[in-house]
């Protein structure tokens, strides 16, 4: 079996790079009629993996065979290429599964071409030609708009990144829903902290590299992409054309015909118009046939947000587990109580983006209020958005021409619905309530319309027919009527055939090859009448056809052609008309989704008895029996132990600043940690929060330093990751962070990591004076409380009995003095000689240890806000650790 892609005498059909490669020579002018094309189709788009439409499959040959049939386990074969090549590597899929294959693909990392046949292969045959083929889609992970092959509650991103020394700008939008936006900023760190909050499917880079429009997989190294960007994503390379800024402008003007980009707010952002003008250009690129509405676009701002870098995503827990990537136990997980895909997509992006503004964490507030307040009016519009399907993503299929009769149909009876909820929330007060007051009538018109068009239960395939109702169209309505009385003649035929010719089991049958036959025993054939025309002769049977029966044949074979034709033009027509208010419509998607998360928040508020915090501009953290929002319902009803937090004024005896904060092992301290982050989270996305009260000042980060693994991608070692995100906290926190470390310095040395967690701790106290919780198993640390003054410990207590500690789970004022590490390790099953001998070394330990006994010595208080004063006494006071 031979594989061929590369031609010496033609351009080549697969790079060097390309994972599809196979380097011998191919002579196309020796393949037959149909490879010729393939190969050519193939060089139009070398670095996407190819399936041809042939007959009921779509194909692919040579080297694209043999990665395809790698990839999705599929049997590799071969098939006759010409009389001078042999055979070539074949394999295939059927075409009903292609979606389901292609998204496999697509799901690696691939590319996909989908080369389908644009006409009837028997009318081709007839005039005895190759039938004709043509791309009619190219599958790219960020460009999918199939239901099928996207996740109902997760935006499937497509991004384009331009950067231009230390300064960049992003592009992103989901096809499938046209949300559309762009942004510039300084700092490559920024860039990186975006790209890993989007997680798109596919980044689009400018690169003059010779194989543009290559599209490297997660993992794949190029010199092409910058350190800063990720390598867990897609990488589409491009041509820098599309990228530049004259391209760039005048394809976003034409596209949104406008003469400015004022009204975008990226007038004068040349980076983000780049970037979104290029996007825009890869969008029309892929998606051939099919013009993707998009929204306007839109441009933002990353600090509109309150920042969550990748590791805070990940120890916060906010979509997956850090255990093992799951939805399950997730903030997410807790959260939801969605009713639409929609309303899913916002939450997740809600909770992703959560707010800085008061205002608008304010009105998400009132909405929740009053929803809360009206629990009647609360479950109403809950059933009634069970109703609604995803109107995003529908009104982009019906824009780009994909929709089919069920996905109108569905949109319709939305459309409808939404009127029902127009009028729900008539009577309601706060923002988002009255936004959907607004629906436009003709909304609702249009969906009638519709419904009024189409069948009840229409077939998936639209060129099947049986889309339409009777009555739409009068040229359809008499081509029904015509088509059912030939087919009433032709069940009435068996019976009045069999009285004229006396044979009882005389029988009407269809084949492919006679059509529409009559047939009769052998052993009756004298008594077929003069107009029977023999056919064909089987060993008892006589088949025969009449020129009446061949003419009703005819009439409705091609009935049925011209009816589906008809019925096809009445639904695209159809289509169109709803086509046009597709960016309408999405505009209501957002308030809908918008008061699905709200009516979701209330829901859960109610139920798990959640608090309105108050948000202030300030540092304060003032929560009252907090809880963690995700362990408690794991826990159950009850058995989860609240605890208060009270920070970020810079009283030490009631808000300290940073808090020390120790306790046995498995006592809470991730726990409380994890627990504080979360409520400031959630109460930025407008949710309430698990508390008995709260006052919260709005924050412009939250950082998050909780264990760590070995990164061995990148080959740095538990310690290096760990002290790669210290430093990133300490050169990034300000004194509106909230910064959650749980144990800094374990991954080393003892001392030394005293000695790091010492400083660090000092160092957020003094110098960045941002709210800090610091969990930690180095006791000696609760002596910085009585050197600063805006310190204050905090421990997690256990209750020691006789032979077991009791975890209580409360977090009370004051230092622990015990860490029980040697008595878990007697849990854990330790043999009891290595316990005993460990408590004697501790004893050594803490007898001979001066670093608590200079630490006790005559040290002063220090007041933070003059640290610079004291700053020396400071750190001769602290040189503690080096006779040690
Ligand atoms: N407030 C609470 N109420 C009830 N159960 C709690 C509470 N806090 C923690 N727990 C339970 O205790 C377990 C251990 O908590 P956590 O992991 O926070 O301990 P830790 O002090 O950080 O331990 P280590 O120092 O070993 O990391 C949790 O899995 C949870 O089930």
């Amino acid at each position: 079996m031979s594989s061929y892609s590369e031609s010496n005498s033609t351009p080549s059909i697969a790079t060097s790079k390309s994972p599809h490669t196979d380097y011998r020579p191919l002579e196309v002018k020796k393949l037959t009629p149909m490879y010729q094309h393939y190969v050519k189709v193939k060089q139009q788009y070398p670095n996407a993996l190819l399936l041809y439409r042939v007959g009921d499959f779509f194909e692919c040959f040579f080297q694209d065979a043999v990665t395809i049939s790698q990839e999705l386990e599929l049997m590799l074969t071969s098939k006759e290429g010409g009389k001078e090549i042999g055979r070539v590597a074949m394999t295939g899929v059927p075409h009903h599964a292609l979606d389901r294959y292609s998204r496999l693909l697509v799901e690696k990392g691939y590319a996909v071409a989908i080369c389908d046949q644009v006409e009837d292969s028997a009318q081709a045959a007839a005039q005895g030609r190759m039938v004709e083929r043509q791309i009619t889609k190219l599958l790219t992970p960020g460009t999918l708009t199939d239901e099928g092959m996207l996740s109902a509650k997760h935006n499937n991103y497509l991004a384009a990144v331009i950067i231009a020394g230390e300064h960049w700008g992003l592009a992103y939008a989901d096809i499938s829903t046209g949300e559309f936006f762009t942004t510039q900023s300084k700092e490559l760190t920024n860039l990186n902290l975006e790209l890993l909050r989007l997680q798109p499917a596919e980044i689009l880079i400018p690169t003059n590299a010779p194989d543009i429009n290559s599209l490297l997989r997660p993992g794949e190294k190029s010199q092409y992409l910058a350190d800063v960007l990720p390598d867990c994503f897609c990488y589409s390379l491009r041509s820098q054309t599309p990228f530049t800024l004259n391209e760039a402008k005048s394809k976003l003007l034409i596209n949104f015909r406008v003469r400015s980009l004022e009204g975008f707010g990226c007038e004068h952002l040349p980076l983000a118009i780049r970037a979104a003008g290029g996007l825009l250009e890869y969008i029309e690129d892929t998606q051939k046939a099919h013009q993707v509405p998009l929204q306007l676009l839109r441009t933002y701002n990353q600090v509109d947000f309150l920042i969550l870098d990748y590791q805070t995503r990940r120890n916060l827990e906010i979509t997956q587990t850090v255990r093992d990537g799951s939805f399950h136990g997730s903030l997410l997980w807790a959260l939801d109580r969605t009713c639409t895909a929609m309303g899913g997509r916002a939450l997740r992006r809600w909770l992703l983006e959560p707010l800085i503004s008061i205002k608008g964490i304010i009105a998400r507030q009132n909405s929740i209020q009053e929803l809360i307040d009206n629990p009647t009016l609360r479950q109403d519009i809950r059933q009634l958005l069970r109703s609604i399907y995803d109107l995003e993503r529908i009104s982009g299929r019906v824009g780009a021409g994909t929709a089919n009769a069920r996905d109108l149909l569905s949109l319709a009876e939305s459309l409808v619905k939404l009127k029902e909820l127009a009028e729900l929330v008539l009577q309601g007060q706060s923002l988002y309530l009255k936004a959907l007051q607004n629906i436009p009538p003709d909304l609702e018109k249009l969906g009638h319309y519709v419904i009024d068009h189409l069948v009840e239960s229409p077939p998936l395939h639209l060129k099947d027919g049986g889309v339409i109702r009777d009555g739409i169209n009068a040229d359809l309505d008499t081509m029904r009527k015509r088509l059912e009385d030939d087919r009433q003649w032709l069940a009435n035929l068996e019976i009045t055939e069999r009285e004229r010719t006396g044979v009882s089991n005389l029988k009407v049958g269809y084949n492919k090859t006679f059509g529409y036959y009559l047939s009769m025993p052998r052993s009756k054939a004298e008594q077929a009448p003069n107009n029977y025309v023999r056919k064909q002769t089987l060993t008892n049977e006589e088949r025969y056809i009449t020129p009446e029966l061949k003419e009703r044949e005819t009439r409705i074979l091609t009935a049925q052609d011209d009816l589906n034709k008809l019925e096809y033009e009445i639904f695209v027509e159809l289509r169109l008309k709803v086509a046009e208010k597709a960016q309408e419509i999405r505009k209501i998607a957002k308030a809908v989704a918008a008061i699905d998360v709200l009516s979701g928040f209330a829901e859960i508020a109610v139920f798990q008895g959640y608090c309105r915090p108050e948000i202030l501009d300030s540092r304060l953290i003032e929560i009252r029996d907090g809880r963690h929002p995700v362990v408690e319902q794991s826990l159950g009803f009850g058995l989860f132990v609240p605890n208060s937090t009270n920070m970020g004024n810079n009283e030490k005896e009631t808000n300290p600043d940073l808090i020390i904060l120790t306790g046995p092992n498995a006592s809470g301290k991730s726990c409380y940690l994890r627990q504080v982050g979360l409520i400031q989270l959630m109460a930025q996305t407008g949710s309430f929060v698990p508390a008995t009260t709260a006052k919260l000042g709005i924050s412009d980060r939250i950082f998050t330093r909780v264990g760590a693994v070995d990164d061995l991608a990148t080959g740095q070692s538990t310690f290096m990751v760990e002290m790669n995100e210290t430093a990133n906290i300490l050169n990034h926190a300000t004194e509106k962070s909230l910064i959650l470390l749980d144990e800094i310095g374990r991954g080393t040395a003892t001392f030394d990591g005293l000695s790091i967690a010492w400083s660090v701790a000092e160092y957020l106290a003094t110098e960045v004076q941002g709210r800090t919780i610091f969990a930690t198993h180095y006791h000696e640390l609760n002596e910085l409380a009585s050197i600063l003054s805006n310190v204050a410990n905090y421990q997690v207590t256990v209750q020691e009995l006789p032979h077991e500690i009791v975890f209580l789970h409360q977090v009370r004022p004051g230092g622990a003095d015990k860490s029980y590490g040697i008595e878990a390790g007697r849990l854990a099953g330790l043999p009891a000689s290595v316990i005993s001998r460990a408590k004697q070394v501790m004893n050594q330990i803490e007898t001979h240890s001066k670093i608590a006994l200079g630490l006790r010595e005559g040290i002063s208080q220090v007041n933070p806000k003059n640290n610079k004063n004291n700053k020396a006494e400071l750190i001769e006071q602290l040189d503690i650790f080096d006779d040690f």
